[in-house]
């Protein structure tokens, strides 16, 4: 079982990135196809699945990340596009090439044959590489990927190349590998392709997780049949088939697409009605993707998914309360009889005022500087929101998505159609994890004893679902482990590895600590929640991971100074460490949490003040 979550990467600073917040599961026994048009950012998932390159996320193989694999080449076939079209060198000769994979792997040579068997290559066994055709290239490189006998395909394009037979074998092959046990995830540009191979399509747009459907609901809704006509006399043609019920349109210059009518239905009409055709044949459009309607339900997809810690859950819950009884105070006030409204109205007595969709117009609450707002939060609030104004309107009563609607909800105060009693409870926040670096990244491998102090005292982590959590049991990966070593919960759906339902194996956790403290410090809360931008600072290289994604210890030491008072400049001592004058123990203590990392480390505060200072002048 593959886990992904909120992969996101972002290869050049200020521009959007290559993939936002990728969250899904690949499941044993099925095929899965990651879809995406060209640059959707299907190779960059893959290589960050396999930490070829940074990013931030994570993905478990059975729980596991793939570094903490001891033989990778043994559980996982890895097929990636390269710009090379070559398997291997082009001077040598395919069972060469395979054979000395196979001792690299530590596999018998006859493995390598029997391989060479399977991929259809037998026959070229002794050519050499350089003369194979791209579809030889790609049943070469499947070989490769096939030599350690793994039980889990990564395969990047894998039909790129093919010709029609050898796809047809192919698609045979992975039903096969599925069916044994395997778990497979593929990419593809084609929703034919797609359709024909996968048992579930995940549809990425833009590096946004847009659609993850089974295959038969993705033919459904996304995939659209028509009968392509060509011919000198299409005008009359359209004109019978419009009459016998059938919707044409116009494709290309002497060429109509005709849904609702099928292939025979229209040739015969068309001789029946003397008219020549040149060309008629069934072909499947894409229709395109409505997410986040296409999402599953309850799966934390896309935003929705949150990695926190207990104490933090607790802190956010209370923030929300105070505000939903602030805005709930603020929506129920009435105003007293005959006292003009803002809007200009005289209110009756007794009258309520309209509901205001998400919070109200008007002075917000005052909430303390989260620093944890960035860049790749706005791209996430846009994402989630792909017509937010369009919604607001039209879902006046839809709370579905009130952090990333708010800019425009404040600006847009729709009445309800008939005044409510009460003000609906605003749903929770919907928060996107994008702190979980993969275990490349330096805040999985940068852990410091403060961090891992922090660590134990926080006792569970759990990974929930935001605006969709209230669904039981309805596929969230829910993971609570408990301290180190300790004792994990099971989710609420029942078990800790229940197969396709998303979960993280908490069995596995526990015997792995390692992974389960992977998913400890990464939270992010908020996404959405800042309206007012966020901007780099200058000269400051500026990606997803500068300033929020820090160790959540960081974070919470400079909101303590941020409240202690304004950052010093780097280098120059503190008031309370001037020589002659005593410390101030409660001031340190709170700006050095665990009293371990960063102490007396001015170039950490020099960071940690820079920060403060450039979310401080938004
Ligand atoms: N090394 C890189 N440096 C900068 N940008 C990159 C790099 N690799 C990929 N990108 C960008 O990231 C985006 C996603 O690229 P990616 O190769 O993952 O897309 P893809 O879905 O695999 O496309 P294709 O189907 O063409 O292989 C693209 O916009 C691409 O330009």
């Amino acid at each position: 079982m593959i886990q992904i979550t909120g992969l996101t990467k972002a290869y050049r600073r200020g521009r959007p990135p290559a993939l936002l917040d990728l969250t899904f599961d690949a499941r044993p026994g099925m095929v899965t196809v990651l879809l995406g048009d060209e640059g959707a950012g299907k190779s960059t998932a893959l290589r960050l699945m396999v930490e070829l390159e940074r990013g931030h996320g994570l993905t478990l193989f059975d729980g596991r990340t793939y570094r903490r694999i001891r033989r990778p080449e043994r559980e996982i076939g890895v097929l990636l596009a390269s710009g090379r079209p070559e398997a291997g060198h082009p001077g040598q000769r395919a069972r060469v090439h395979l054979r000395m994979l196979a001792g690299a792997v530590g596999v018998p040579v006859r493995r390598a044959d029997d391989l060479l068997e399977q991929t259809r290559l037998a026959g070229v066994a002794d050519h050499r590489i350089g003369t194979f055709s791209p579809g030889m290239h790609r049943r070469l490189a499947l070989a490769a990927a096939l030599l350690g006998n793994p039980s889990t395909l990564l395969l990047d394009a894998p039909t790129e190349g093919l010709s029609p037979s050898n796809e047809e074998w192919f698609g045979a092959f992975l039903r096969s590998f599925a069916l044994s046990g395997g778990t497979v995830l593929a990419t593809t540009r084609a929703p034919e392709e797609a359709a024909a191979l996968a048992d579930r399509v995940v549809t990425l747009d833009a590096g946004r997780l847009a659609a993850d459907q089974p295959v038969v609901e993705f033919r459904r809704t996304r995939l659209h049949p028509e009968v392509l006509v060509r011919g000198p006399q299409m005008a009359r043609l359209a004109d019978l088939l419009v009459a016998q019920g059938g919707q044409v349109r116009r494709d290309g210059g002497a060429g109509l697409a005709v849904s609702g009518i099928g292939r025979t239905e229209i040739g015969e009409l068309a001789y029946r009605n003397g008219i020549l055709l040149h060309e008629l044949s069934d072909r499947v459009v894409e229709r395109p993707v409505s997410y986040p309607s296409a999402l599953p339900s309850g799966s934390g997809r896309s935003g929705q998914v949150a990695i926190r810690t207990v104490r933090q859950a607790q802190r956010q819950d209370q923030d929300q309360t105070q505000e939903q009884s602030q805005d709930q105070a603020a929506a129920h006030r009435e105003p007293a009889a005959g006292q003009e409204e803002p809007d200009g109205r005289t209110a009756a007595p007794g009258e309520q005022r309209p509901v205001t969709v998400g919070r109200p117009a008007g002075p917000q609450p005052e909430r303390p500087l989260d620093h944890r707002g960035l860049q790749a939060g706005r791209w996430a609030a846009a994402a989630l929101a792909p017509n937010p104004p369009v919604q607001a309107q039209a879902q006046p009563q839809t709370q579905a998505q009130p952090q990333t609607q708010a800019p425009q909800a404040q600006t847009a105060s729709v009445p309800a159609p008939t005044p409510p009693a009460q003000v609906p409870p605003v749903a929770p926040a919907p928060t996107v994890d994008l702190t979980r670096r993969t275990p490349r990244g330096s805040s999985a491998l940068g852990r410091t004893t403060a961090r891992a102090a922090e660590a134990e005292s926080e006792a569970e982590t759990e990974v929930e679902s935001g605006a969709e959590a209230a669904e039981p049991g309805a596929g969230v990966s829910d993971v609570r482990p408990g301290a180190r070593g300790g004792e994990r919960s099971a989710r609420p759906d029942g078990g800790g590895a229940v197969p396709g339902l998303g979960a993280v194996d908490a069995e596995h956790l526990a015997a792995n600590p390692t992974d389960a403290e992977l998913l400890t410090p990464a939270r992010i809360r908020g996404v959405g929640q800042h309206p007012a931008p966020v901007r780099p600072l200058p000269g400051r290289p500026w990606s997803v991971g500068s300033t929020g994604l820090r160790p959540a210890g960081r974070t919470e030491r400079v909101e303590r100074i941020e409240q202690a008072g304004p950052a010093e400049p780097a280098g120059r001592p503190r008031e309370s460490e001037k020589p002659g004058e005593p410390g101030q123990p409660g001031q340190q203590g709170a700006e050095r949490p665990g009293g371990a990392d960063g102490a007396a480390d001015p170039r950490g505060t020099a960071r940690r003040s820079a920060v403060g200072d450039e979310n401080g002048s938004e």
